[in-house]
């Protein structure tokens, strides 16, 4: 079987991957708070070693190591569920305090060899490991600075082994801390050296799509980390069920990604609208199709009609037509051809199961790679550059033993992909 290791890291890693972990739960029949399997299809069995361990009471246990440099998020999960394995909670005495240097040198630095252990156990447990997912934001000290280190040694113990990011980035009109620039730009030449596969998850389109599409009131992230963790189950469906594609992290990479630093991908979700909206929906393969292409149901404040498309993917979910998926599908990719690199022949591809996702009779996931990708990076870039110009906040960097040339070698880093995604708009090789 080909096991995926999970690690979720720091407040916002940790709160995703536990909505993750009852979305996929509930859809595999195992019980979010026992681990007992109550399903009523072999359907769900079949590939449940993918992200779940049996143990000997025939109980299941998530295969995730929950780490965090503070205790306080992760122990209310410990005390929430048996789906999470009790040596399995990594914690630390201080928190990284919104600040990359602290997780990255200090706070960080100190459960690094526990985080390492655990990780080491579950691997030593599984049949085949394909790869590790981390779940984790840019913007904190631990998701950004503990996760860049995270990745380097996981890469360096486990160099066979895919990557594979869900990155929460940070947005203005959702900011908690003014230094999340700085943290995000920090973890640019992890993510971009070291992570295969890096979904983005941009706050500013999810408060968006909470606001606009699902008119919600923001008391907090249980929306937003919803919507994730639906994105999310989409995204793994073709991993997690058995269908026509033999299917593994190592396969998306291969053909998702066409040179190895444009590996950022995009993802979207259909339907998001509200119960009243969803009744006058057709309901429709056809709306399905219209809505993943939308800008609004990208979980990233970008338009896909400023950029071209390098490879796409649509996972579809439901009973429905194959036929009509690919046909509707391909027109989409005719009617918008200049949307596409022309270079990059058959860069679309749609993959079908007939299990829907919880609550809804049918869903599609999109993941794109597209080059309009280049204008959230240029935002990231010109929020920490707007400080750097003037060494804001810089101090607590610098008082934790980082140097400005740091930050100068991130911001290199981030303007070297945001060139590559353009220059592969325009064609040339990257
Ligand atoms: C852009 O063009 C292509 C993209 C992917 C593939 C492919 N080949 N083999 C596989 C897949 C594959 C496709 C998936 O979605 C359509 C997929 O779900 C995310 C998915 O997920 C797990 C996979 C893995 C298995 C082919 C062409």
């Amino acid at each position: 079987m080909r096991e995926i290791v999970t690690l979720q890291i720091g407040g916002a890693g940790n709160a995703i991957g536990d909505s993750f972990w009852h979305v996929i739960s509930h859809e595999h029949g195992v019980d979010y708070a026992s681990g007992r399997f109550g399903g009523t299809s072999p359907l769900q069995l079949e590939r449940i070693n993918v992200f779940f361990n049996a143990t000997a009471s025939k109980r299941f246990y998530a295969r995730t190591i929950l780490i965090d440099t503070e205790a306080s998020t992760i122990q209310r999960l410990n005390a929430s569920s048996q789906l999470y394995r009790p040596e399995n909670f990594v914690a630390g005495s201080e928190s990284a305090g919104n600040n990359f240097a602290r997780g990255y040198h200090t706070d960080g630095a100190a459960i690094l060899d526990q985080v390492l252990e655990n990780t080491r156990r579950e691997v030593e447990s599984v049949d085949s490991l394909q790869g590790f997912q981390l779940l984790h934001s840019i913007g904190g000290g631990t998701g950004s600075g503990l996760t860049s280190l995270i990745m380097e040694a996981l890469v360096e113990q486990y160099p066979d082994n895919l990557l594979c990011n869900y990155v929460t980035i940070p947005s203005p009109n959702m900011s908690q801390v003014v230094v999340e620039p700085y943290n995000a730009l920090l973890s640019t030449p992890a993510l971009v050296n070291n992570s295969h596969l890096t979904f983005c998850l941009d706050n500013e389109a999810l408060f968006q799509i909470c606001n606009r599409n699902l008119k919600l009131k923001m008391s907090g992230y249980e929306h937003i980390n919803h919507i994730v963790a639906l994105t999310m189950s989409g995204i793994t469906t073709c991993l997690r069920f058995p269908g026509q594609l033999n299917a593994g992290l190592r396969k998306i990479y291969v053909n998702m990604v066409p040179f190895p630093r444009l590996h950022f991908l995009i993802p979207g979700f259909a339907p998001l609208v509200t119960c009243k909206q969803q009744q006058f929906s057709k309901g429709t393969v056809s709306e399905l199709v219209q809505q993943i292409f939308y800008s609004n149901n990208l979980l990233c404040a970008i338009d896909l009609r400023k950029g071209k498309l390098l490879t796409a993917a649509g996972i579809f979910r439901g009973r429905m037509s194959p036929r009509e998926v690919d046909q509707l599908m391909t027109g989409v990719r005719n009617k918008n051809i200049n949307n596409f690199v022309d270079w990059i022949p058959n860069n679309i591809k749609t993959a079908i199961c007939d299990i829907p996702p919880r609550g809804l009779k049918m869903s599609a996931t999109f993941i794109g790679n597209t080059t309009a990708i280049q204008t959230l990076f240029q935002r990231l870039l010109d929020a920490s550059m707007s400080m750097l110009r003037r060494k804001a906040h810089l101090h607590w960097y610098t008082g934790e033993g980082m140097e400005e040339q740091e930050f100068q070698d991130a911001q290199q880093e981030l303007q070297a992909i945001i060139d590559d995604y353009r220059s592969s708009a325009e064609g040339e090789d990257s």
